[in-house]
Parts: C-alpha cells; sequence; structure tokens
C-alpha cells in the first residue's frame, strides 16, 4: 500500500504520476473549447504587442485541466513559469522577492490562490494593477514606505473555489476562466491519446467505458488508465477491451455513472440517515468523517453536475435521479424533490 490517495479521488499526488499525459500545448489541449479559444486570443494579442498578458484565474474542481493550462499559457506566450502556491507564501517578503526575480512577461503561476494569507494578499493588489509593490522599510518612527517598480509579469492563479476569493483580488484579474466537467466525448479523447502515451493497447469500447466512468474529469481517466491496464495484463493479452474495463472498474467498486464508494456512502447517507434531506454540509462531513472542504471542492460538485442531489438554502437534497440511482423510493409524505431547485443557494 503506498498509494494514500484513493484511487477514484480527482485530488492530486505529491508526486503527479500523470505529469508524463500533460498536454504541452493549446492545440494539444482536450476538450475546454470555450476557455481555449478566448486563450488563444488573448496569447496571440499579447505577443503581437510585445507586452505582458493580463492576469488570468483558472477556477473549476480539481483535476480538469488549471495547472496544465497555466503551464501551457507561459509556454505559448514564450515566457518564463515560476510556480508558487497560496499556503506556500507565507510572509510578505516572499512574495516580494519571488516577484522581484521574475523576468519581464514572465508567467507567476500562484496555486490554490484562495489561501493566499491576507497580509501577503495586500501585497499583491498594487503588483498586479501598477505592477509596484509597497514596502515598509524600518522599524517606529524611521520607517518609511518605499515604492519598487516590478517587471510586467502576468499572474495566473488557480483555485477551485473561487467563491472564496475576497472581491478585490477577484477583480484585479482581467481574465477568468472557468473549467467545467469534460463530456464523455472528450474524455474518450483523453483516454485514447494517454493509452498512445503509455503504450496501453486499446478498443475503442474500452475507452469509451473507462470514459464514461471518469467523473468528468482527465486526472481520473488517467489514473483509472493505469489501474485497468493492470487487469488487462492479467486477464487477457494486454488490450484493453469494454469486458476487460468494466471488469477491473466493477471491482474497483467505481459504478456505471464513474461514482466511488465515497460518493455512494454520501448519498445514501442523505437518502438513508436524512429521509433526502435537507441536511448541513456540516452535519454529512462530520457523518463522513471528511474535511468539509473536501465534500464540497470533491465529492458535491460532480453529484450536482449529474443532477443526484440539490445544494438548497436550507441544506442538501437527494433529487429524484439520486434516488433512482440509489434503486431506493423516497419515505412517503415528500414530494419529488425536483422543486428543490427553486432553493438554489448558488446562481
Ligand atoms: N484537456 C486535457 N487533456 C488531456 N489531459 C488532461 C487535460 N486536462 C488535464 N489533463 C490531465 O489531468 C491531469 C490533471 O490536470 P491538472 O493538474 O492540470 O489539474 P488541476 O485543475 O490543476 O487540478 P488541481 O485543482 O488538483 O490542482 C494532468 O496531469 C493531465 O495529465
Ligand atoms: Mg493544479
Amino acid at each position: 500500500m503506498t498509494d494514500p490517495v484513493p484511487l477514484h479521488s480527482p485530488t492530486r499526488q505529491p508526486d503527479d504520476p500523470d505529469a508524463a499525459l500533460r498536454p504541452k500545448s493549446l492545440a494539444e489541449f482536450i476538450g475546454q473549447e470555450a476557455a481555449r479559444d478566448n486563450l488563444r486570443v488573448f496569447i496571440e494579442s499579447a505577443k503581437s504587442r510585445a507586452e505582458a498578458m493580463d492576469h488570468v484565474l483558472f477556477f473549476g474542481p480539481p483535476g480538469l485541466g488549471k495547472t496544465t493550462l497555466a503551464q501551457i499559457v507561459a509556454k505559448e506566450l514564450g515566457v518564463g513559469f515560476r510556480a508558487t502556491s497560496g499556503p506556500v507564501i507565507a510572509r510578505a517578503g516572499d512574495l516580494a522577492a519571488l516577484l522581484t526575480n521574475l523576468e519581464p512577461h514572465d508567467v507567476l503561476f500562484i496555486d490554490e490562490i484562495h489561501r493566499l494569507n491576507p497580509v501577503v494578499e495586500e501585497i499583491l493588489y498594487p503588483a498586479m494593477e501598477d505592477r509596484a509593490l509597497d514596502i515598509i522599510i524600518g522599524e517606529g518612527p524611521s520607517a518609511r514606505s518605499v515604492r519598487i517598480d516590478l517587471p510586467p509579469f502576468t499572474l495566473v492563479g488557480a483555485t477551485t473555489r473561487q467563491g472564496l476569493l475576497t472581491t478585490p483580488l477577484r477583480d484585479r484579474f482581467g481574465i477568468p476562466v472557468r473549467l467545467n466537467f469534460y463530456t464523455h466525448e472528450e474524455l474518450d479523447l483523453v483516454v485514447t491519446r494517454g493509452a498512445r502515451l503509455l503504450g496501453m493497447p486499446i478498443d475503442p469500447a474500452g475507452a469509451r467505458e473507462i470514459a464514461r466512468r471518469s467523473r468528468g474529469t482527465p486526472r481520473v481517466a488517467g489514473r483509472l488508465m493505469r489501474r485497468v491496464r493492470d487487469f488487462a495484463h492479467v486477464a487477457g493479452d494486454g488490450t484493453v477491451t469494454r469486458a476487460i474495463a468494466d471488469n477491473a472498474l466493477t471491482r474497483l467498486e467505481i459504478d456505471r455513472l464513474g461514482l466511488d464508494a465515497m460518493d455512494r456512502r454520501y448519498l445514501t447517507m442523505i437518502a438513508t440517515t436524512y429521509k433526502g434531506g435537507p441536511v448541513g454540509v456540516e452535519t454529512l462531513a462530520a457523518g463522513l468523517s471528511e474535511p468539509r472542504d473536501t465534500v464540497e471542492e470533491v465529492i458535491e460538485p460532480y453529484l450536482i453536475q449529474l443532477g443526484l442531489i440539490a445544494r438548497t438554502a436550507r441544506g442538501r437534497c437527494l433529487n429524484d435521479a439520486g434516488w433512482n440511482h440509489l434503486e431506493m423510493t423516497p419515505p412517503k409524505g415528500l414530494g419529488g424533490s425536483s422543486q428543490n431547485s427553486l432553493f438554489d443557494e448558488e446562481s
């Protein structure tokens, strides 16, 4: 047992085993068409004006390609790429050091930007807006503020929780880009491409089966491919067929919709313990022994996307599709839950 991350979890692993599968150019990047088309325009325009591109914010659930796109942006711009993350920048001085070391037009990538310390965030405002740093030198009565000009640069931020960004920070990104779950057809292309890169023989129906069960997420597709490959070597001649993929994924407890054991525990808890809801997210997180962040960032977005649950002002509710998926019927006295959408918290 060397793998501490559940197989099907879209969260990343420290050693990033799927780095080899990362597309390296916009043309190679599959899906997210609107985002790609827009980025292409902004990149071309910045290049033709020989200016730094405007600041970009990528937001969306884990494993959809935010880090990949950040690297691609730098590559397509033909500039340097420096990466850090919100929780790593502890002090204002750390950020100042990063910013003053940039070459003109470089991309500075800040992952998990919603987790920046507020003191550090304050430094970022003038840096983004005026490309300047306001630094306090000295202490007490002799302290004075000096302004340091920065080279023109592009800040690329990434977050799974756009809602947690402060308004002043969000407003300073000229190019906000939302990443959405991938369609089965797009994931089919991701799997086919990945299989080619991994030298893994797969037939079209096998690729389609993995795509359908990848939770709309390329990172999950990459992970499932590796596991299915192991089964294919043991069970057949190494070629991944639909039957082999289905058998492997079923043994890994990934169901027809691509839900894993945790997703089903979540749904079952709402159905049985809370009679379909509404139930608060804190209560669910405690019941599942998972951090609330994991429930909100990892588990719920895909279940909402599939229409199995609804996030309402009074809590989470199981929709009819959710009851159907569990092959359960709602307790008597509960109307259909389709009216839940009237109470949707998020617009
Ligand atoms: N459009 C794509 N086409 C092919 N593969 C992709 C695509 N997007 C992502 N991937 C694969 O998925 C993996 C995860 O992508 P990435 O690390 O960019 O996700 P992320 O959105 O930054 O996730 P997190 O929120 O956890 O940081 C990549 O290593 C790459 O192999
Ligand atoms: Mg990332």
